[in-house]
């Protein structure tokens, strides 16, 4: 197949004309604060206290002692220092005679304290029945009704093209103007061209001279083929139907009549003789043809 096919359809110095070419960070349980840290340590601690364990041998002159009072400034960097006792209220204080209530506990049960002092889970809710997981593979799944994304059009409908894609593979959007369509699969001009080569395509025994009342009633409708004329001939337009470029609605104008001035609005750099010579039913006669020659036979 050779794109030469293509070209004859143009007309020449025509196809110059064709405007296309051109919250914070979440931590997790097992993630600890810095706090939690601190009561962790204190835990074990106490685990340690009530542990027996075998006391190494001390010598008493291994402890260290300090003065609080003396002029040492220095502190050991090893020893914590021992949060401060809290003075407040006094101890004479009438606050502490009084003795405050201490403040009401949450109503409903009681959090359950789990041994690494997180919270217990949410209970569970009986009865409901929970939905399974989402599951990666049924986003890989087909839907059951719709239309699959990047088909194309259905096969046998054409559909005005709103998009195409960008030489990195995102689809853009592009204005219409010319109205041209979706092609279905097998519908290109290049199957076109090769159907045009592999015979006949006018659907007629042989060529016919058509009055224009003839015309007027192959309009593609109701098991009639469409045919229409150009300069004088007469065309089988049913057959290229699926493969115009601007749509079977568009070439359907056509039918029944003659098709020059539609044609030439729309694309007068289109060969129609070439891209549809196959087709060609006969010629376009008077209404009076046939009548005219049997009246000069009398
Ligand atoms: C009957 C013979 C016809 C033939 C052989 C024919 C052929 C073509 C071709 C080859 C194209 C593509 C043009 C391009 O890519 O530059 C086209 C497009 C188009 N045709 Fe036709 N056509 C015919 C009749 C008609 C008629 C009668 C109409 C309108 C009533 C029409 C409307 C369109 C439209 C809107 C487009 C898309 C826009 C464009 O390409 O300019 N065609 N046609």
């Amino acid at each position: 197949m050779s794109w030469d096919a293509l070209s004859q359809w143009m007309l020449p110095g025509k196809a110059a004309q064709n405007p296309i070419e051109s919250k914070p960070t979440d931590i997790s349980p097992y993630c600890k604060t810095k706090t939690q840290d601190a009561s962790v340590a204190a835990e074990a601690e106490e685990e340690n206290a009530s542990t027996p364990k075998a006391e190494p041998v001390r010598i008493a002159s291994d402890v260290p002692t300090f003065s609080i009072s003396g002029d040492d400034d220095i502190e050991p960097a090893s020893e914590p220092t021992p949060p401060p006792v809290s003075m407040f209220p006094a101890l004479n204080s009438a606050q502490r005679a009084s003795s405050m209530a201490p403040p009401p506990k949450p109503a409903g049960p009681p959090a359950m304290k789990s041994p690494a002092g997180l919270m217990a889970p949410p209970p569970r809710l009986s009865g409901v029945q929970r939905a399974p997981p989402p599951s990666s593979a049924s986003s890989l799944r087909a839907p059951g009704t719709g239309p699959l994304p990047n088909r194309g059009p259905p096969i046998g409908r054409q559909q005005r093209i709103s998009a195409t894609l960008s030489p990195n593979g995102t689809a853009v959007s592009v204005p219409n103007p010319r109205g041209k369509v979706l092609l279905s699969p097998g519908h290109s001009p290049m199957d076109w061209a090769a159907l045009t080569r592999s015979g006949n395509l006018a659907d007629v025994p042989m060529f016919q001279r058509v009055t224009p009342s003839e015309l007027k009633c192959m309009t593609g409708r109701k098991g009639k083929p469409a045919w229409s004329s150009w300069q004088g001939k007469v065309y089988n337009i049913t057959p290229y139907l699926p493969f115009h470029p601007g749509g079977e609605a568009e070439l359907m104008k056509a039918a029944g009549r003659d098709g020059a001035k539609l044609f030439m609005d729309v694309h007068p750099w289109v060969n129609w003789e070439n891209m549809l010579g196959s087709c060609m039913v006969g010629v376009l006669v008077p209404e009076d043809y046939g009548v005219k020659g049997l009246e000069e036979m009398d």
